[in-house]
C-alpha cells in the first residue's frame, strides 16, 4: 500500500522541486546540470496522470488482454465444464509502482506462476492504447517478470532538439536520434559497413546526407557512387574524392578500391600489423568511406553480355571491399529501394557483409526481411508499419536490440554549404582519381 504513495510522493517533490527552481538552479548549472532540460511537463502533469490511469484502469485492461488468470477456487466444475453461477474471479498480474523517466515511463510486472511474456508482447499495442501513450515496449529481463517501458510521445515527432554539432571521435558519425531521445550515433569502427534500404521518399538519401554532414569535417577520405546520375551526391562533390555516376566509372572506381585494399594490405603486412589501426599515426593511410546510392542499378542489367559482365565485376569489387575493408580502413556504405535475391546471388553475399542495417519504410516484405530478417522477426512488422508521413523514421540496431529512429534532416543547402566548408579536408586517393580522369577527359571531348 505504501508502495502505491510513491507516485504521490515523487509528483509532491517534482512540484516543490518546481516551484523553488530559482533557488537551487544556479549553482546545479555551475556544475554543468542544466534545470531546463528536465522534462517539467512530463513530470508534473503527464506522469502523475498516466501512472493514475494505468493503475485504475489495469484489472479490466488485463481482463480484455488476457492477461489475467481465474483462480480455480472460484469454478464448480461439473462433468469438466464450469457451472458456477458466479462469474469466475480473474486476478491480473501485479503492476508495479510506475517509474518515470524523461520520456516516459517504466513498470515491472509479476508474472503469474504458469504466465509467460509472450501474451504481454502481444497486448503491446492494447496497453498503449488503453493508457494513451504512445508506445509500450514489453521485455522480460528476469525469469517471473516483465518489464513494461512507455513512451509517453512520439519522441522522433517534431525538431531534433540535440540538432547541434558536437566533438565525436574519427569515422563516428550522430545521424540523428532514437526513440528513447538519445542521439544515433553511427559507429563505422565498431560497425564498418551498412545497409540502408526504403521504399522511394523514405529517407535513405537524407540517411547518406546526414552521414556525410558528420564525416565531412572529419580526416575521412569520402568517396560517391551515385547511378542516379549523381544528383543525390552532387552537393557534396566539392568534399568528395571521386563520384561515379554511370556503371562504367564505378566498376573502374571499385576496382581502383581493391587495387587500394592490395596496398593497404602490403604496408600492413610489412609493418607486420594486422589491421591499419595498429599502425603507427604517421603511417596510417585516410580511412575511405564509398557511399553507394542505389545499389540496385549496378546490379540488374538488359541481358546483354556487356552489361552482365559489368555488373558482376561490380558486385565481386563490393564484396572484396566489404571482406577486407574492414581491416584496411575501407568502409561501405550501400543503399537501396529493394534488396532481395532478385538482384542476383552477389547481393545475398553481400547482405551478410554489411552488419549495420537501417530500414526505412519498405514497400515489399522482401526487403524488410533482406534487411531485418535476422534481427527479429517484430522488427520487420515495425519497418512495414512506419508511414508515408514518417520521411526518415527507420528500424536500426543499437547494441544488439532494434529500435526507431529518425536521421536528422539535412537540406540540399546545408549539404553544398558544409562540402565547400570542408573541402579543405578532402583527401586525394591518386590510385581512384586515376581511373576517373580519363573518362572525364573524354567527356570534355565529346562536349567540346
Ligand atoms: N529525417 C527526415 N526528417 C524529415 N523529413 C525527411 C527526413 N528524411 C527525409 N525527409 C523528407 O523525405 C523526402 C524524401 O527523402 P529522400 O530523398 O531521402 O528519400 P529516398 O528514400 O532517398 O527517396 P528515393 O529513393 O526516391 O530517392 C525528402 O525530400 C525530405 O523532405
Amino acid at each position: 500500500m505504501v508502495a502505491h504513495l510513491i507516485p504521490v510522493a515523487l509528483l509532491v517533490l517534482a512540484g516543490l522541486a518546481y516551484l523553488t527552481r530559482k533557488r537551487w538552479a544556479p549553482r546545479l548549472a555551475r556544475r554543468g546540470l542544466d534545470v531546463r532540460t528536465v522534462p517539467w511537463r512530463w513530470l508534473l502533469v503527464g506522469y502523475p496522470v498516466t501512472a493514475v490511469r494505468m493503475r485504475v484502469t489495469w484489472r479490466q485492461t488485463a481482463l480484455i488482454a488476457q492477461l489475467s488468470i481465474s483462480r480455480r477456487g472460484n469454478q464448480r466444475v461439473l462433468g469438466g465444464v464450469a457451472v458456477s453461477g458466479t462469474a469466475l474471479r480473474q486476478s491480473p498480474p501485479r503492476l508495479g509502482v510506475p517509474r518515470p523517466t524523461r520520456d516516459g515511463l517504466v513498470v515491472r510486472v509479476a508474472l503469474h506462476p504458469g504466465q509467460t511474456p509472450r501474451p504481454f508482447l502481444q497486448a503491446a499495442e492494447a496497453l498503449a492504447h488503453a493508457w494513451r501513450v504512445y508506445s509500450v515496449r514489453v521485455t522480460s529481463p528476469a525469469r517471473g517478470e516483465v518489464v513494461m517501458t512507455v513512451t509517453a510521445q512520439d519522441p522522433l515527432a517534431g525538431d531534433d532538439p540535440s540538432g547541434k554539432r558536437r566533438e565525436v571521435p574519427v569515422l563516428t558519425a550522430p545521424v540523428g536520434r532514437l526513440e528513447q531521445g538519445r542521439p544515433w550515433i553511427v559507429s563505422l569502427l565498431m560497425v564498418p559497413h551498412w545497409l540502408v534500404v526504403g521504399t522511394t521518399r523514405s529517407g535513405k538519401s537524407n540517411w547518406i546526407n546526414a552521414l556525410a554532414l558528420a564525416l565531412a569535417p572529419q580526416p575521412v577520405a569520402l568517396v560517391g557512387v551515385d547511378l542516379k546520375g549523381g544528383l543525390e551526391l552532387a552537393p557534396w562533390a566539392a568534399r568528395l574524392s571521386a563520384l561515379a555516376v554511370t556503371r562504367a566509372e564505378t566498376r573502374s572506381v571499385l576496382g581502383a578500391l581493391v587495387d587500394e585494399l592490395a596496398d593497404r594490405m602490403a604496408v600492413c603486412r610489412a609493418a607486420a600489423v594486422r589491421d591499419v589501426w595498429e599502425l603507427p599515426d604517421a603511417d596510417r593511410p585516410v580511412p575511405i568511406v564509398v557511399l553507394v546510392d542505389e545499389i540496385a542499378e549496378l546490379f540488374l542489367t538488359d541481358g546483354s553480355r556487356a552489361s552482365k559482365e559489368e555488373a558482376t565485376a561490380c558486385a565481386t569489387a563490393l564484396l572484396r571491399i566489404a571482406q577486407l575493408g574492414a581491416a584496411l580502413g575501407v568502409h561501405l556504405v550501400v543503399s537501396g529501394q529493394r534488396f532481395g535475391a532478385e538482384l542476383g546471388p552477389g547481393a545475398t553475399a553481400l547482405r551478410a557483409q554489411l552488419a549495420g542495417r537501417v530500414a526505412h519504410r519498405t514497400a515489399d516484405s522482401q526487403t524488410a526481411e533482406m534487411a531485418l530478417g535476422d534481427l527479429a522477426p517484430d522488427a520487420i512488422d515495425a519497418a512495414q508499419s512506419i508511414t508515408t508521413e514518417e520521411q526518415g523514421v527507420a528500424i536500426t540496431t543499437d547494441g544488439g536490440v532494434w529500435m526507431r529512429a529518425r536521421s536528422t534532416l539535412v537540406t540540399t543547402e546545408a549539404a553544398r554549404q558544409t562540402a565547400t566548408d570542408t573541402a579543405g579536408l578532402r583527401q586525394e586517393l591518386p590510385r581512384v582519381t586515376a581511373v576517373l580522369a580519363p573518362a572525364l577527359d573524354l567527356d570534355k571531348e565529346g562536349g567540346a
